[in-house]
């Protein structure tokens, strides 16, 4: 046996060899593959088949990278100049503060980083390998070089491989070279130099199978193969810039240069009217600060972040976090049937041959034939395969045949194998071809038919019609099975028609998305019959089936309506997925599609949200898509609408929290500076008010739990602006009442005998309160809240507690009082601080009770008027 290569490289001349010199060099046999105990040496020897990427900026970097913000920058400035001009004590607070922002920071980007990389873990890659003879499901990373892989349309290669047995096989290297259109591949040799691109023999990690089947062996795997090894198919981590992100960021952007602008009007106003430049810079800087809502990026990530792990949770795993907010506004789901809207459990009830319907052990001799083609027509073995073959084994299991004798008894010579466009799959044997598939196109074939018991008569396509209705119209899906021999007419053998159970949860989650406001169509490659029955079961209105067919027919300018009309497609291929995609987004709609074979990758990428199979589907479909279904099912996408929705109100309350708070901090020391009056608050003071608030209040809405009825209202309009006008009265209102309960606070503490301290003191606790009610306000941003109580949040509660306790420390221990320039108040300055928050809480609730009365009325007159 020759020695396998120190080091299996793709370099290598493995392409120029022919398939039984590379199986020699690989020390394999090609038909039996390795052994357990060989690939376990190998393993040992050449590690696993997985690239170990980069590892990331370390942790000190990360916590570095916090104070990398150009506002940090003038606060730290802020802080020198004032040391410089002998404020330590404020420069110590400045820079405390600063760094407990910076841990607080990092320590929620480091958790949100965390959650999305373990998403990756969740969809397993998994290859076909033959060890000891037989094909084997195995985790990619475990493949070793001389490792005999199976390739199938829809596969990722997982290794690079050189080809020994190629049918028809097509692969998609645009991964590697750039080139999309696929590539024919053979098993032989090539020349030694030719490039990548023209080494037909060979296949290259990463790359797809887009059609046939090929076997080959695995010449390098890991960080040896041409492509650096397996990329992931879970794309998330890092990756936080979404529509919404980018918009965000733009607008803090801008309203950090309008701020920023305000404070250097309001610093030149105040020298001008002579303020010390040094305690000025400090008071506008602390007006940066404080109005700029920094922490709006970062908590939109994490937002984000927690409706990914919400969403992995309820078997959705997200590819692209983008897919997260656009899942919320999403309005038509297409789904496939089998598979998510059925469990893809097949067992076949029924055979027919001659107008005859017999249960499978009555068909064991009077269809015999039709049950033999069944096994050899069929890539399934008993437990592992596609479920429809694996039925047709189960038939004949239940008939009394043996399996693996029959196909033992007849080796298959040549194959064609299935594909949704052709919907057949042809197997030859001893000169024996058989065609198995979808009815119209195995019938159109023949000319004959078989009937039960043997005899064989001219086709009576009128009655096989009648049987075929009748079997659809249970909802079982059909397959029929034809003999063509040499010498004689095409016959059919008979037709096998199985029961697929619909999944339970489908028609709760099909119900539910129909209250949500969603449309539901069923987009499937069975019958039109199967479709309208199944669509029955599920809970989806089957009035009308639109066929392929139909489809095609359609005159361009009626094809949107009618697609949007319709709410179940049969027969339909995956070209026409891509046309479906297309004329709903036309007409408007945010479409999720889901799909599981390689010609779907096109409607998925087209799709708003691409929904690929997790386990069912194809690595093709897979790479494509914006998310994956851990479980296949409908329900999973139901659950990640849900949590979309509630992600997106979790960023709408979140943002109309924090911009009023920022600019009312902000307006206080502006209108003290323009009024020429003593600040109410200081500079340290807003810092702590500031970071404070930020952390403990503002975030907890990003753990809002979803409020209750979120799918029973109508998806969110996807030209919704994220600013609307109400958010802007809002930001007038409660900025207004913040500088008015601040300075009314400040100046009547101070009236009735309190020291500037205190006075202070309460002027800050007086700002958190009345913050702090604003976001109870804020758990409902557009109803009053009392009415609409979103329920218990835990974060919510320990937001709450932790800010209350802060203030308290800040107001009775010494040493921050010293920092703060704070002092310990009485109950007096206590009910003040109730007072407030409970004012400005009415303040706001009337004002969305009269806001939401209004709209409720404009609605109503709509409605009473439709043509207005
Ligand atoms: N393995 C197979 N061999 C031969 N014919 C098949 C095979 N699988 C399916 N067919 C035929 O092709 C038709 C279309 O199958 P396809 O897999 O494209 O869609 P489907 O699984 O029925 O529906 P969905 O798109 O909802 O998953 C089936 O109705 C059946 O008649």
């Amino acid at each position: 046996m020759a020695v396998l290569p120190a080091s299996a490289s793709a370099t290598g001349p493995f392409h120029a060899l022919p398939a039984s010199a590379v199986a020699e060099r690989l020390a394999v046999d090609p038909g039996r593959g390795l052994s357990d105990s060989e690939a376990e040496t190998r393993l040992r020897r050449f590690g696993e088949n997985v690239v170990r990427e980069p590892p990331g900026p370390g942790p000190l970097r990360r916590l570095l990278a916090q104070f990398h913000d150009p506002l940090i920058h003038v606060l730290l400035l802020a802080g020198v100049v004032t040391w410089v001009f002998g404020g330590h004590v404020d420069a110590a607070v400045i820079a405390g503060v600063v760094l407990l922002n910076a841990v607080v920071g990092f320590v929620q980007e480091s958790r949100a980083q965390r959650a999305l990389d373990a998403l990756s873990a969740m969809v397993p890659v998994e290859a076909t390998a033959v060890r000891d003879g037989v094909p084997r499901r195995i985790p990619a990373a475990r493949l070793v070089p001389g490792d005999v892989v199976e390739l199938a349309a829809g596969d990722r290669v997982p290794a690079d491989v050189r080809l020994v047995a190629v049918n028809r096989a097509e692969i998609d290297e645009s991964a590697l070279t750039g080139e999309s259109v696929p590539v024919v591949k053979s098993a032989g040799p090539v020349a030694a130099d030719a490039p990548v691109a023209d080494r037909t023999g060979s296949a290259y990690s990463g790359t797809l199978v887009t059609r046939g089947r090929a076997r080959g062996l695995v010449t390098a795997t890991g960080g040896a193969t041409q492509l650096g090894g397996i990329q992931h198919l879970v794309a998330t981590a890092g990756a936080v810039a979404t529509p919404l992100t980018r918009k965000l960021a733009r607008f803090s952007r801008q309203l950090s240069v309008v701020i920023v602008a305000v404070s250097a009007a309001a610093f030149v106003l105040g020298v001008v009217r002579g303020t010390p430049a040094p305690e000025m810079f400090t008071a506008v800087v602390a007006l940066a600060v404080g109005a700029i809502p920094e922490g709006l990026p970062a908590a939109v990530a994490i937002v984000l972040a927690i409706g990914v792990v919400r969403m992995s949770r309820r078997g959705a795993i997200v590819r692209h976090l983008p897919a997260v907010e656009t899942l919320g506004g999403t309005t038509v789901i297409c789904t496939d049937k089998t598979g998510t809207l059925t469990r893809n459990r097949m067992t076949v009830t029924t055979l027919a041959a001659g107008g005859v319907l017999l249960t499978p052990a009555e068909a064991g001799s009077a269809l015999r034939e039709c049950l033999v083609a069944g096994v050899l027509c069929n890539d399934a073995e008993l437990e592992e395969g596609d479920p429809t073959e694996i039925a047709l084994l189960g038939a004949a299991i239940a008939a009394g045949l043996d399996p693996a004798a029959i196909r033992a008894a007849a080796p298959r010579t040549d194959t064609v194998p299935f594909e949704s466009e052709t919907r057949t799959m042809t197997t030859v044997h001893k000169g024996i071809t058989y065609v198995k598939g979808a009815v119209e196109e195995v019938v159109a074939r023949c000319t004959d038919e078989l009937l039960p018991g043997g005899g064989i008569r001219a086709l009576d396509r009128k009655a096989l019609a009648r049987v075929h209705d009748t079997l659809t119209g249970r909802g079982l899906r059909v397959l029929a099975f034809a003999r063509i021999t040499p010498g004689t007419t095409p016959a059919l053998l008979g037709l096998q028609a199985m029961h697929d159970p619909p999944r339970p949860e489908a028609v709760a989650a099909v119900a539910a998305c129909r209250s949500a406001g969603i449309d539901v169509k069923m987009i499937t490659g069975d019958h039109a019959g199967t479709a309208r029955a199944v669509a029955g079961e599920v809970g989806l209105a089957s009035g009308r089936v639109l066929t392929g067919a139909e489809l095609a027919a359609l005159p361009e300018e009626e094809f949107d309506a009618a697609v949007a009309g319709t709410q179940v497609f049969a027969r339909v291929s995956p070209g026409q997925k891509l046309d479906l995609v297309r004329a709903l987004q036309r007409r408007g709609h945010v479409v999720a599609m889901t799909g599981d074979g390689v010609n779907d990758a096109p409607a998925l990428r087209r799709a708003d949200i691409g929904v690929a199979m997790g386990s069912g589907g194809t690595d093709a479909a897979r790479q494509a898509a914006d998310m994956i279904l851990t479980d296949d099912d409908f329900a999973s996408i139901e659950a990640a609408v849900r949590v979309g929705r509630g992600v997106f109100d979790n960023l709408r309350k979140f943002i109309a929290w924090t911009l009023p708070a920022n600019i009312g901090e902000g307006m206080v020391v502006l209108v003290a500076i323009l009024l020429g009056a003593t600040l109410p608050i200081v500079p340290v003071q807003i810092l702590w008010i500031n970071m404070t608030t930020a952390v403990f209040l503002g975030l907890t809405m990003a753990f809002e739990p979803t409020e209750h009825g979120i799918m029973r209202r109508p998806p969110r309009p996807p030209e919704r602006p994220l600013f609307t006008g109400s958010l802007l009265r809002r930001v007038v209102l409660v900025s207004l009442l913040l500088v008015v309960a601040a300075f009314a606070a400040y100046r009547l503490q101070l009236a009735w005998g309190a020291s500037v301290a205190e006075a202070r003191t309460t002027a800050i606790n007086v700002f958190v309160g009345v913050q702090a009610a604003y976001l109870v306000s804020c758990r409902v941003p557009d109803r009053p809240v009392l009415r609409a109580w979103p329920g218990h949040s835990r974060m919510f509660v320990l937001g709450l507690g932790l800010t209350a306790g802060l203030q308290l420390l800040l107001t009775y221990v010494p040493v921050l009082n010293t920092g703060f320039h704070t002092a310990p108040v009485g109950v007096s300055s206590w009910l003040w601080v109730l007072g407030a928050a409970v004012a400005a809480f009415a303040v706001v609730e009337t004002d969305k009770l009269l806001w939401h009365r209004l709209g409720t009325a404009a609605r109503r007159r709509v409605r009473a008027s439709p043509s207005a």
